[in-house]
């Protein structure tokens, strides 16, 4: 049960781990803005500063809880001298006409003493949540901190420093090995494009083996040559001109294609005017076949290596991104350039690479101790390429930074984003690299130094592609990745079906996954539920409950740190001061006046604790008061205002 902010002493239970108090930073959709609104608008203000003190939103709520808390004790002490004095008035030394002043100064002494403490321990408290969530900042998404940080604030590489940027410069930069690789047109294939002015118009060939081991059985040879389609021209400028399935009998013919086949195929490619290139679908040709197809068709000739290459070049942007592509390409040069220097070459160079990798891969690894020290929870994302990962973490997180994109291999980099679960514990999603079918294992390996956050990710997440028609044969690819991985037995693996929202490959009673959409976000609150109970279990986390006093620091700070599943009224434990004042207040058969004086001091108390039993005793209150006027013996008039007043006490 949720209950008002500050209602009186309740149970809050929350979820965490051992016996530490777990951190995390607060929302993520929150950046700062330029501050235009007006100055009293509180909310405005919490928004600008969030970013440089996460626990201002916190501070503001506390700081006017302790301003209703100085003005109530004002009151009541002000009431509560008032009543003394004017019930031992004759006892005192000073006439009634002084009994305002007295009050007033008792009031005043008393309203101060109960705001410095309440202030001081809201300032204590706060500094103590904002060192605790500066800690762990480096997980929040908002617009300001992109800003000011650029990409690198939410990127698990950190910025190296410039030593290691101009190593990785020079290695990108090799003056020597552009000069080698300058004649293989196919690894050049962005360069090649960004040189034409008009549209690469290309052939599409899928090769499909009729029978054999090497028969694909999960996928048709139209499915397949749709694939290869949209993979080429993912590639920008490349247009489609014509696309075919070519039935072969292996994959390791000289020229792939029978004779009369290839003949018939040339002349068809010749008769495409617009052609200019031919995209043979299989993972990587050999040099001796590019060579003589190239000179057959008189065309460019490309495998899925080179295509697939070229889209990574194309969408690399960071460092890390761009050594990985260059080292991915190194395998492919060392099978068209068999000589001696060049193999030389291509091993100093690779060791070149693999060495700024590691120093890249150290920082990772620093950081994800980090994350680990604070006992973040990481869910890894991974899934076929365009299935939806990107989305799906800008549903979840709504960190508007990221977005899908209706491209092959959008995402190369691996970057991770503050999202919070249903029950407000904070955990890190990580997005990853799609993976696809027919790539050759090099490729793979080569971004396998970027899938290791997704290893060491306590949960994983497999996005699948619902509407998609090759369903099947994706969801096995995915499989077969994620086992070449050193992925824990443990680690759960939580398949979902997302496009929900469009038609779906078979009846939707058929699919054993979650099915939800990113895009309308439809079945996602149950999926969060459901990887909540497993991010729950799996990092070892459990409930605990606790009774603290309401709109205390330590519930704000248990919101802020922990995930709170529940808040509920403790009934047996109602705010002591407020019973006793109450019970004071009810014992004294009061002059009329005072009734009406009891009652707004009991309207600013329930002001404060804002709960039934409290809002309850001044409308009692006053009705009694009302009825005591008709009454005229004490001893009814107590009879008559016990009834009303036990019941409150029972909620
Ligand atoms: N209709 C619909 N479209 C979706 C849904 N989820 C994702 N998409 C679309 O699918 C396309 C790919 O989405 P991404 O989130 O970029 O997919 P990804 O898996 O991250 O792709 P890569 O990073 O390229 O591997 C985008 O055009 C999205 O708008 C969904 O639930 N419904
Ligand atoms: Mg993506």
């Amino acid at each position: 049960m949720l209950l008002p902010y500050n209602s009186p002493l309740s149970f809050v239970t929350i979820s965490q781990q051992r016996s530490e108090i777990r951190t995390g930073s607060k929302g993520t959709r929150l950046g700062s803005r330029r501050f235009v609104g007006k100055m009293n608008n509180n909310t405005e203000l919490i928004n600008q500063y969030k970013d440089a003190f996460p626990a201002f939103g916190g501070y503001m709520e506390c700081m006017s809880r302790t301003l209703l808390t100085g003005l109530s004790s004002f009151c009541l002490a002000f009431g509560g001298t008032y009543i003394t004095q004017h019930l031992t008035s004759k006892y005192l030394p000073y006439g009634r006409k002084n009994h305002i002043i007295v009050s007033s100064l008792i009031a005043c002494a008393v309203a101060y003493k109960v705001t410095s403490i309440r202030a001081e321990a809201c300032q204590a408290g706060c500094h103590f949540k904002n060192a605790i969530l500066n800690h762990t900042r480096s997980f929040t998404t908002s617009k300001s901190m992109l800003k000011k940080k650029k990409k690198a604030t939410k990127r698990m590489t950190p910025p190296p420093e410039d030593t290691d940027e101009d190593f990785e410069k020079s290695i990108l930069e090799d003056p020597d090995f552009s000069n080698l690789r300058e004649g293989m047109e196919d690894l050049n294939i962005r360069k090649y494009l960004s040189g034409s002015v008009s549209h690469i118009g290309t052939i599409v060939l899928q090769p499909w083996v009729k029978w054999g081991p090497k028969m694909k059985r999960n996928t048709t040879a139209q499915l397949m040559l749709e694939e290869a389609a949209t993979l080429v021209s993912t590639l920008p400028g490349v247009k489609v001109v014509a696309k075919e399935v070519v039935p072969v009998k292996s994959l390791d013919g000289k020229m792939i294609f029978g004779s009369g086949t290839l003949a018939r195929l040339i002349s068809e490619a010749r008769t495409t005017r617009t052609a200019v290139s031919v995209f043979i679908s299989v993972d990587m040709l050999k040099r001796s076949q590019i060579e003589e197809l190239e000179a057959a068709f008189g065309m460019k000739v490309w495998d899925r290596y080179s295509v697939v290459l070229g889209i990574f070049q194309h969408n690399a942007h960071t460092r890390e991104a761009k050594l990985q592509v260059a080292l991915a390409e190194l395998p492919y040069i060392r099978k068209r350039l068999p000589g001696e220097r060049e193999r030389m070459m291509i091993m100093e160079r690779e060791k070149r690479i693999r060495n700024a990798l590691n120093r890249l891969a150290g920082k990772r690894a620093l950081i994800r101790r980090g994350r680990t020290r604070s006992n973040l929870p990481t869910v890894a994302v991974v899934g076929y390429t365009n299935s939806g990962k990107t989305s799906l973490i800008r549903s979840i997180t709504g960190d508007e930074s990221v977005e899908g994109k209706n491209s092959l291999f959008a995402t190369l980099d691996v970057t991770a984003h503050g999202g919070r679960l249903p029950c407000g514990l904070e955990v890190a999603f990580i997005d990853t690299v799609g993976f696809i079918q027919d790539i050759p294992t090099e490729l793979v390996a080569s971004f396998r130094a970027t899938l290791e956050d997704a290893v060491c990710a306590d949960v994983v997440i497999h996005v699948r592609d619902a509407s998609h028609p090759d369903y099947e044969l994706q969801g096995i690819t995915v499989h077969e990745t994620l086992s070449s991985l050193p992925l824990s037995e443990e680690t759960p693996v939580i398949t979902v079906a997302n496009k929900a929202d469009l038609t779906l490959v078979k009846p939707k009673d058929e699919f054993g996954e979650h099915m939800l959409s990113a895009t309308t976000g439809q079945g996602i609150p149950e999926f969060l539920d459901y990887l909540q109970e497993v991010v729950l279990k799996v990092t070892g986390r459990r409930s605990w409950r606790f009774s603290l006093p309401t709109g205390s620091p330590e519930i704000q700070w248990l919101r802020n740190v922990a995930g709170i599943v529940s808040e509920e009224m403790d009934p047996e434990n109602l705010q002591p001061l407020g019973v006793a004042i109450t019970c004071l207040l009810s014992l004294f058969s009061l002059p009329f006046r005072l009734c009406h004086l009891s009652s707004f001091l009991l309207i600013c108390l329930s002001s404060t604790f804002s709960t039934v039993p409290f809002a309850l005793l001044p409308l009692l209150r006053i009705s009694s008061s009302v009825l005591s006027r008709h009454v005229q013996t004490a001893p009814s008039r107590y009879s008559l205002l016990l009834p009303l007043y036990l019941p409150s006490y029972l909620f």
